[in-house]
């Protein structure tokens, strides 16, 4: 066939150029990635062989060979791995089918400091080559194939495939350096390169220099089979990029052998930085599975659950079958046990940390811990444990609050947690609907992960206390005691409130004029200093799910909400006052107005903008009016 020169999606486009210019200062880790993709070929072939001897048998041995030719200018990384065919070259060399890339792109910022974070979450891969490199090759035949592939690239926009004759199984990556790159066929520098970032991975990379007899550059021990005693911390972090294509510093590191129902090995990260993909809606795990050091998959279900998907890391166990397909590992009963020991072990270490480290913890929680509180909605078994781990912003200051916290603050006659909900921390620890809980003291959890609405409405209690939104049914503050001094006060709020025939008589004009805009008036006891705010009825969808499902499009309708009014407020006083009169064209903009200004305070569009701003002239414009005019 004869040569087809392809061009890249447009995102490899951009991703190629980003890489080449902010990931200059550490070039050097084109050759881990390299490797890396080395390794995860030879590990997949590895794999597959069981079933299918035949396609290793006229080369058993993986390996990763470094071939510099200072001649010609070129480094070569070849593996005798899994290889591509013609379409895995042009899907995985032309594109970037990971969900997310898109997402990733858009928050690039063009400042090379920020987006090195971000592109370190990302994985760089194979395009890092062009790093150092002004044109790549890449022979490569898949393992059982006959014919072999040649890709080319210069890495600006288009590259180029045709068939090649005799090419050896796997993949071979040639490098033509760039001026000034030669330092990259130098034995000391890929050396070190390879004893920094690749040592422990489980196959032997070697260098191969002229006619000299290739020399193994790495231990190729499967590090997770070594005693952590033999193990410095250096060579557990190198292992982490690894295992986890990442940049950043392993926030906790867990290898542990467990013996006993179930035998495996498990050497688990959580980093410290949130990977790119975090939130996409397939919410994969990606811990490796493997049996006896044998690669099995990265991408196995039922190993660990989605609610703990930040975790990287490796398993291996000798007491699963090697040779079950993919899809029937998942419903192993071993896989089961496997999960089970993993999510405790997890859980354990994760609560010595928030007991021992509350400020490693606190840095924990900020990045992962709207995914741990999924586990509190799809894990009722484990939902006990995750409750002692949940931290949580509180109206108590600055800083994150446990329910332990939370409860040791609660007050007399105080008989549940409440909570608020919204998306901006901000803006919830200003709504009126708090006004009343702070008057007394009363302590209110701020969430405002959308998670939040979810695990809140599964979790009826916290010890004997229930779970109560302020933003639902009735303020139930009345029982709660006030400090002393607060008593006196109380009762000069109440004299100094609307009277109540008076107030009787605002409310049968104010639902009269709002109709079915709103599911009920009524006066407040949480309100202290605004004159309105909105709340669901007790039973409704909550105010921020809904508005959440509406922002999704999962639900178009609103739903009407109670409107409460202070009583004590001196513009509910006056409108009182006039109601006594009856209904009249100006009462009813107020009303309409005083609805608006609490859908706002709830981050909702008045009812109807248009006449908002009417009415909002008119009332305006009776203020600013000369006396009689
Ligand atoms: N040496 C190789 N042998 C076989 N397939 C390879 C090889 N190198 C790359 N590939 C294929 O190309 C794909 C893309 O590689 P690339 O290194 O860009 O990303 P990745 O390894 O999937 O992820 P990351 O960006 O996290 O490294 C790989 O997933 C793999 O399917």
């Amino acid at each position: 066939m004869a040569e087809e020169k392809l061009s890249f999606q447009a995102e490899v486009a951009r991703v190629l150029d980003i890489v080449v210019h902010s990931l200059y200062s550490q070039k050097e880790i084109f050759l881990r990635e390299l490797i890396s993709n080395g390794s995860d070929a030879c590990d997949k072939l590895r794999w597959q062989s069981i079933t299918e001897p035949e396609l290793i048998a006229d080369d058993p041995e993986f390996r990763i060979t470094l071939t510099p030719n200072k001649d010609a200018k070129t480094l070569t990384v070849a593996d005798n791995g899994i290889g591509m065919n013609r379409e895995d070259l042009i899907e995985n060399l032309g594109t970037i089918a990971r969900s997310g890339t898109g997402e990733f792109l858009k928050n690039l910022t063009g400042d090379s400091k920020k987006d090195i974070s971000l592109i370190g979450q990302f994985g760089v891969g194979f395009y890092s080559a062009f790093m150092v490199a002004d044109t790549v090759e890449v022979i490569t035949r898949r393992a059982g194939d006959a014919h072999g592939w040649r890709w080319t690239s210069d890495g600006t926009g288009s590259f180029t495939v045709a068939e090649h004759e005799n090419a050896p199984r796997g993949t071979t990556v040639t490098l033509h350096l760039k001026d000034g790159e030669e330092e990259f066929l130098e034995e000391f520098r890929l050396r070190h390169v390879v004893k920094t970032y690749s040592d422990h991975i489980a196959i032997p990379v070697l260098l191969k220099q002229g006619d000299e007899e290739p020399q193994t550059l790495n231990e190729a021990s499967a590090l997770w089979t070594r005693p952590r005693n033999e193990i410095t911390d250096e060579q557990y972090k190198e292992f982490y990029h690894h295992v986890a294509h990442a940049f950043d510093e392993p926030w906790l590191t867990l290898h542990y052998k467990a013996e006993g129902a179930i035998e495996y090995t498990g050497l688990l990260y959580i980093p410290s930085q949130k990977p790119f993909d975090l939130f996409q809606p397939d919410r994969k795990q990606h811990v490796r599975l493997y049996v006896n050091r044998v690669f099995i998959t990265d991408d196995c279900e039922g190993l660990v659950p989605a609610w703990l998907r930040f975790v990287r890391g490796v398993v291996d166990s000798p007491d699963l079958p090697l040779n079950v397909s993919r899809e029937m590992l998942q419903h192993n009963p071993m896989l089961r046990k496997i999960q089970n020991g993993l999510v405790n072990k997890l859980l354990g270490e994760l609560k010595k940390k928030a007991e021992n480290e509350p400020e490693a913890y606190a840095s924990f929680w900020e990045t992962f811990g709207a995914v741990l509180k999924e586990g509190m909605y799809e894990d009722h078994e484990r939902r006990d444990k995750l409750t002692d781990l949940l931290r949580f912003h509180t109206t108590h200051g600055d800083g994150l609050h446990s329910f332990a916290d939370y409860a040791s603050r609660m007050k007399e006659g105080q008989k549940h947690v409440y909570y608020i909900t919204g998306d901006d921390r901000d803006a919830i620890s200003q709504s009126p609907l708090l006004e009343g809980y702070r008057a007394k003291g009363v302590e209110v959890l701020l969430l405002t992960d959308p998670i939040d609405e979810f695990w809140v409405a599964n979790m009826p209690t916290y010890k004997e206390f229930s779970l109560k939104s302020v933003a639902a049914g009735g303020a139930d503050l009345k029982d709660i005691k006030k400090e002393e001094s607060e008593d006196a006060k109380d009762e000069d709020q109440k004299a100094d409130e609307a009277p109540k025939e008076d107030l009787d008589g605002l409310i049968t004009v104010l639902k009269a004029t709002l109709g079915e805009r709103v599911k009920d008036v009524r006066p407040s006891d949480r309100l202290t200093e605004s004159p309105v705010c909105l709340v669901a009825e007790e039973g409704d969808m909550p105010m921020h799910l809904e508005r959440l499902l509406r922002a999704h499009q999962q639900k178009d309708s609103e739903t009407p909400r109670v409107l409460e009014i202070n009583p004590g407020h001196a513009l509910i006083k006056h409108m009182a006052a006039k109601a006594k009169s009856g209904p009249s064209p100006e009462l009813e903009d107020m009303g309409y107005l005083l609805l608006d200004q609490a859908r706002i305070v709830e981050g909702e569009a008045p009812t109807d903008p248009v006449a908002f701003g009417k009415r909002l002239a008119k009332v305006m414009q009776l203020g600013v009016a000369p006396a009689g005019a």
